[in-house]
């Protein structure tokens, strides 16, 4: 059970604690090569908290350079998997001392209501270091058939030096998403926070040091995308870049390894994703409650938000009731009050995008909320549409808008939901196990979750069909096939040379 503070307690916190500035690099904090910051602003108040160094391609190289100094003498990579562990726990462990600290830091770099960063994003980051530290020493080799006068193995090896590229929504848990196997695979990381959001991120590295991290293995290089992350995706001694973040983004990096040196490239990306309700949904006011932490957790701004309500219209006007029900219960206000459901949402730029499809909704039926607060904050917002060729159908509004959409069938509720270009999450709600089943594998989708909303957990692959993702998973054993490639190395058992291998 989480320990939360009184909000009075949480704001001492944020006017006591430390905010970091500086990129870190080979164990050190430093500044930019050139010197340049840029401020982070607390989007509640829209008051800076601090400069932070503003990074570009000198830094990248250094860092990438100190990151394959580590790789190459192994200070990391080639040390037994138990001692790898043995750090990564008490990495976690230094996370969890330090959560309110780090709660506190998230919530004010981010928006995010400190009630979820103390209940799921510190609690979720702890877990998922401990899972893949607690992997590494269990994962076999293997052995493939062959002779009696051969032995053919298959290792595993670290990829290399790798780039972590985060989004802003869920640094802390994204960064745990990604060093936690990357790390315990034997990686040097160079980790590219998203500019909005850099602060827990450098913390982190520094416990990471605290826990017996060895330097250069864990760089932290903060500034823009296109000063930081196109350099980073460019560079010709990175072996692999792991991204979340939009589409938009996630494309370019497949540029940029085309252009450079073909590095491997994993992209999880957006998602505009279904939530399908029945005419025979049982316990509607449930299915409400699923569709609410859906759309609304997070203000929205989550790759997998259930952003689609496609329901079957013999249910619909009183699933919307219990809907509306449940979403009052979202309270929107001050991040920092530990009672609050919706904080605010990351940037002034993205709130402006998000309420710009409050205009859109003049074309469509607005059923609850629509409102606006504080220049940042959006109420939890219900429109319905005629169709899903509907623009609030179509564009993933990361923001607190679920979009619904009547159907009068099964056959049709699967059709929308697959009628878009990408293909991250689905869920379905119904009494009719084998129409749960069909529909489940006639979604095409990464995670589907039937009667009830989610990601899964650590233990189950996460990423997208679609455009929505590229070349790996996240989490799960699976995660580890990014960070990893397969040695095949074949032994002859003769006295002397033998037939050629073949
Ligand atoms: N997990 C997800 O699916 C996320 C989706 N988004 C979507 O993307 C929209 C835009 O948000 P952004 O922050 O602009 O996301 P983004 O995809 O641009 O940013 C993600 C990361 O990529 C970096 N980046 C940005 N431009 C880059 C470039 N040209 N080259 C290399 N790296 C670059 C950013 O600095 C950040 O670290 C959101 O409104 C939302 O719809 C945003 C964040 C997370
Ligand atoms: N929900 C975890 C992944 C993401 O939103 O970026």
């Amino acid at each position: 059970m989480t320990d939360l503070l009184t909000q009075g307690e949480y704001e001492a916190l944020a006017k006591s604690i430390t905010l970091p500035a500086n990129a870190f690099i080979d164990g050190k904090f430093r500044p930019a090569a050139s010197g340049k910051t840029f401020s982070t602003v607390n989007p509640a108040t829209g008051a800076p908290l601090t400069e932070v160094a503003a990074c570009g391609a000198e830094d990248v190289d250094f860092a990438v350079g100190k990151a394959r100094d580590a790789f190459e003498d192994g200070r990391w990579s080639r040390i037994h998997p138990t001692d790898r562990k043995e750090v990564l726990l008490r990495l976690a462990k230094l996370i969890e001392r330090n959560r309110h600290e780090l709660a506190v830091m998230e919530s004010l770099d981010s928006g995010k209501p400190i009630y979820d960063c103390e209940t799921v994003d510190i609690p979720e980051t702890v877990h998922t270091l401990k899972w893949h530290a607690e992997l590494i020493d269990k994962i076999y080799d293997q052995v493939a058939p062959a002779s009696d006068n051969h032995i053919a193995m298959i290792v595993r090896e670290p990829v290399g030096v790798v780039g972590l590229v985060l989004p802003w929504n869920f640094p802390l848990l994204m960064l745990a998403w990604k060093i936690g196997p990357a790390l315990a695979s034997g990686c040097s990381v160079v980790v590219k926070p998203a500019a909005e959001t850099s602060l827990t991120t450098l913390r982190v590295a520094e416990l990471a040091m605290e826990a017996g991290l060895p330097a250069g293995v864990l760089n932290v290089i903060t500034g823009s995308g296109a000063e930081v992350g196109e350099p980073l995706g460019r560079h010709a001694d990175v072996d692999m870049v792991s991204f979340t973040g939009s589409t938009a983004t996630g494309r370019r990096f497949l540029h940029y390894s085309a252009d450079s040196n073909l590095k491997e490239v994993v992209l999880e990306m957006g998602g505009k994703n279904p939530c399908i309700v029945l005419d025979d949904a049982e316990d509607l006011d449930t299915v409400a409650a699923h569709v609410v932490q859906g759309a609304f957790w997070n203000m929205g701004e989550n790759c997998s938000a259930a952003s689609r309500l496609i329901v079957q219209k013999g249910v619909r006007d009183a699933l919307l009731d219990k809907v509306q029900a449940h979403a009052r219960e979202w309270n929107v206000g001050n991040p920092l009050d530990p009672s609050v459901r919706i904080g605010a949402l990351v940037s002034k730029a993205h709130f402006d995008k998000v309420s710009s499809y409050l205009e859109t909704a003049k074309d469509a039926k607005v059923v609850m909320g629509g409102k606006t607060h504080d220049g940042t904050h959006v109420e939890p917002t219900i429109i319905s549409v005629s169709g899903n060729d509907h623009k609030l159908a179509r564009e993933e509004i990361f923001g607190p808008i679920l979009t619904v959409i009547e159907v009068d069938s099964f056959e049709a509720a699967i059709s929308v939901a697959n009628d878009t270009d990408y293909g991250l999450a689905a869920s379905i709600f119904t009494a009719n196990a084998k129409r749960a089943l069909r529909g489940a594998r006639m979604l095409r989708a990464g995670t589907v979750t039937v009667n009830s909303f989610g990601e899964g957990d650590i233990s189950t692959p996460f990423g997208g069909y679609k455009q929505s993702g590229f070349g790996g998973r996240d989490n799960s054993v699976h995660a580890h096939d990014q960070y990893t490639q397969l040695k095949t190395i074949w032994l002859d058992l003769n006295d002397t040379a033998g037939d050629a291998i073949d």
